[in-house]
């Protein structure tokens, strides 16, 4: 905990009623959507313009105050959870898109820009932001790129990180830097804007962010898929992926689907009870389009690894169907979930996750295994449900357990132990799983570069 002459000093650098202290404050701004940490903050800053945030970094540096960047707060690895007593900086109050040029096909935004706002904006102006996943109403634009977010449309567009044309950071010393200048083209040697993507808030600040833009999609049309086993999926994304570009090709298990049913708010796709399901989307901007999906959804059933099906026919089905994939996260959060986030190849999916399902139904045959995610990715959300009469302490516990068996799976298959929800505390751990000791050195030293007094969100990565 910082004392209250450096608290009156962090007020000078702000303006009045900028520093929260209150309880409640420094509970809410204190952590992300984990639950493993509590949070413990000494303040909450929130900073109006650039120049504030250069103060605030160099006043940390000269008083070695530790400062934890604060966004939308729906970070599922603890990258936003202040648990040691440091300053919170919140991008609240520099949320406003600043420039669109139309040309450039680009709208430049503060940090605070909530996902969903940036979107909206795109919408009017006939264009797409296509970066999209359940918590775009909350999360914000810096929180994003210190993520890297992913989401349910990477099969074809990718993470943030192909959308950021250019970026204003304040590093880790209080310098300014503008990275790429919105350039397309830029081959001036290492590329720094992407190095501060991705890297939790550890480098330096997101100050502004140019994103880039897309042509608006010609009439989403999703189908959700019942798949007879799971080794049936892979083909069926191959089968769909040589005829048509699609736009998303997720996956939920029955466990899943059950559980967003069991809400009782969301129609069912079909009759049929399947195993697994697939929920793909595409752009059936003509005929010829949607006669190819439907050509191959027959010729999946023909070969038996379809066994039922739907195509939505109107925007109401086709966010019908989205809620089935969608609402799974907030559905089970009710359940304490141990959240894993790993990925593989596309191709690796399917032994890969038998190994870890077997693994875990042979060693804890009481806990409920939810499979979903961005199967057309690699990418997997492997859920573990604390039964209910379990201590939570002892679900952990023995998720501690597995996870070590897990990751060793993860790492055989050359896989990532955090796919797109990043390392923060959670799995900081578990680095060495996917990265070797000499890259970890490596990102040390970079980190040490931008931040030589370890003052920006240290414990984050790696300790
Ligand atoms: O809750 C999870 O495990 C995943 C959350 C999110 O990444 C999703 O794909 O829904
Ligand atoms: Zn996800």
């Amino acid at each position: 905990m910082i004392d209250s002459v450096l608290i009156d000093e962090l007020k000078s650098l702000v303006e009045p009623g900028k520093v929260l202290l209150d309880a409640d404050s420094l509970n809410a701004y204190g952590k992300d959507w984990t639950k493993q940490f509590a949070p413990a903050p000494s303040a909450i800053v929130f900073p109006k313009t650039i120049g504030e945030v250069q103060a605030i970094v160099r006043w940390a540096n000269e008083r070695r105050v530790a400062l934890v960047p604060s966004g939308g707060r729906t970070g599922l690895s603890a990258a936003a959870v202040a648990a040691n007593g440091e300053v919170v900086v919140a991008f609240d109050y520099m949320s406003q898109i600043l420039a669109f040029n139309e040309f450039d096909r680009t709208a430049v935004c503060q940090p605070g820009v909530v996902t969903a706002q940036l979107q909206q904006f795109a919408e009017e102006k006939g264009l797409y932001y296509p970066v999209d996943f359940a918590s775009a109403g909350s999360s914000q634009i810096g929180g994003n790129i210190g993520t890297n977010a992913g989401g349910i449309k990477v099969i074809r567009y990718g993470m943030t990180r192909n959308w950021v044309a250019g970026l204003k950071v304040v590093t880790g010393t209080g310098e300014l830097l503008e990275l790429n200048k919105d350039l397309i083209k830029n081959a001036t040697g290492y590329d720094l804007r992407q190095l501060f993507i991705g890297a939790e808030g550890t480098l330096g600040f997101v100050v502004e962010a140019t994103m880039r833009l897309d042509r608006a999609p010609q009439n989403l049309t999703a189908m959700v898929l019942g798949a007879a086993e799971l080794d049936a999926i892979m083909p069926v994304l191959h089968a769909f992926q040589s005829r048509i570009d699609l736009t998303a090709f997720e996956f939920f298990s029955d466990k899943a689907l059950a559980k967003v049913m069991a809400r009782g708010d969301v129609p069912a796709p079909f009759e049929s009870e399947c195993p697994y399901y697939a929920l793909l989307e595409f752009e059936a901007s003509t005929e010829e389009v949607a006669n190819a999906a439907l050509e191959t959804f027959e010729h999946c059933v023909e070969q038996g690894w379809v066994l039922d099906g739907v195509m939505s026919q109107s925007e109401q089905q086709l966010q019908n169907l989205w809620k089935l994939r969608e609402y799974i996260s907030e559905t089970i959060s009710h359940f304490t979930p141990y959240k894993n986030d790993i990925s593989v190849t596309v191709s690796q999916v399917p032994p890969f996750l038998k190994e870890i399902d077997a693994l875990v139904a042979e060693h804890y045959p009481d806990f409920e295994i939810v499979w979903f995610g961005h199967i057309g990715d690699g990418n997997l959300h492997l859920n573990i449900l604390k039964p209910a009469e379990m201590d939570t302490a002892e679900f952990f516990g023995k998720c501690a357990t597995v996870n070590k068996w897990v990751f060793e799976i993860v790492a055989r298959y050359n896989g990532s132990i955090s796919a797109e929800h990043g390392v923060g505390m959670t799995k900081r751990d578990y680095l060495g799983y996917s990265r070797s000791d000499a890259e970890i050195a490596y990102m040390k030293a970079i980190k040490a570069v931008f931040d030589p007094n370890g003052i920006m969100n240290p414990g984050k990565i790696f300790v």
